[in-house]
């Protein structure tokens, strides 16, 4: 009755407010031993980003026909570029017990919470809209245009948080690291307590 299955676990949160930062203190700690599931999209590669480590970079193209071909567990499109979490990825590694890591933005979580509602859901945020603007613009990757536009969806995916199992401020990066363990630490314990329960009752049914 135990789930031998890894747990899934989704990082969401507007741009800029630091999911990224926090995800690589998670990853840089030895405690750490789940998954990340690196994404595809269709945006422009950042100075500095490697495919097949930051992002899967794909053409419009490609990116539909894997859409087509129902290839992305969810997929979305943000500030005009699609984003997408590829399904092989996810499966294999959930199936053979690793615990899987998404760092995606809110309308790609709403989809996994469809399919996956067993999943761990924590929203990231910021202190306040004023430090998530100049997050944004002190990470000096958009324009003053599309920064504009991410301050506007921030302003609606911070409506959408208490969807969400938890919600983590991001105030300071160690700080925000240490709570998203905790939750999934707590998660788990959660869930082998559930299967105890579960496999007890079984016990008693079948006596
Ligand atoms: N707690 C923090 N305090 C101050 N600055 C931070 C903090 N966390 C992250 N930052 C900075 O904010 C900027 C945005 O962070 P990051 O790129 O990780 O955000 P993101 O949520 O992953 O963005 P996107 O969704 O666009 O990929 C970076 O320059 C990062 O160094
Ligand atoms: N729905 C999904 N959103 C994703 C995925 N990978 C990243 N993202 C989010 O997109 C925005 C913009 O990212 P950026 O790298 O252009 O700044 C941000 O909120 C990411 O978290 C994904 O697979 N699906």
């Amino acid at each position: 009755m135990t789930s031998d299955k890894g747990l899934l676990i989704v990082l969401s949160g507007p741009s800029g407010v630091g999911k990224g930062t926090v995800r690589k203190a998670i990853f840089d700690h030895p405690d750490t031993d789940f998954k990340y599931s690196i994404s595809m999209t269709t945006r422009e590669k950042r100075e500095g980003e490697v495919d097949g480590v930051d992002y899967f970079f794909k053409s419009k193209e490609e990116f539909e026909a894997l859409i087509e071909q129902d290839k992305f567990i969810e997929y979305a499109q943000y500030v005009g570029n699609y984003y997408g979490t590829p399904v092989d990825y996810v499966d294999q590694t959930m199936a053979s017990g690793h615990d899987v890591f998404l760092e995606i933005e809110v309308e790609g979580a709403k989809q996994v919470r469809e399919k996956f509602p067993e999943a761990l859901f924590i929203f990231l945020a910021p202190p306040d809209l004023t430090q998530l603007e100049r997050r944004l613009v002190n990470r000096g990757t958009d324009s003053p245009e599309i920064i504009r536009h991410r301050i506007d969806e921030a302003k609606r995916e911070l409506k959408l948080m208490n969807l969400y199992d938890y919600v983590v401020i991001n105030d300071d990066v160690d700080n925000a690291r240490q709570r998203v363990q905790c939750i999934v630490e707590a998660s788990h314990m959660k869930r082998a307590r559930v299967e105890s329960k579960l496999r007890k009752m079984l016990l008693e049914v079948n006596q």
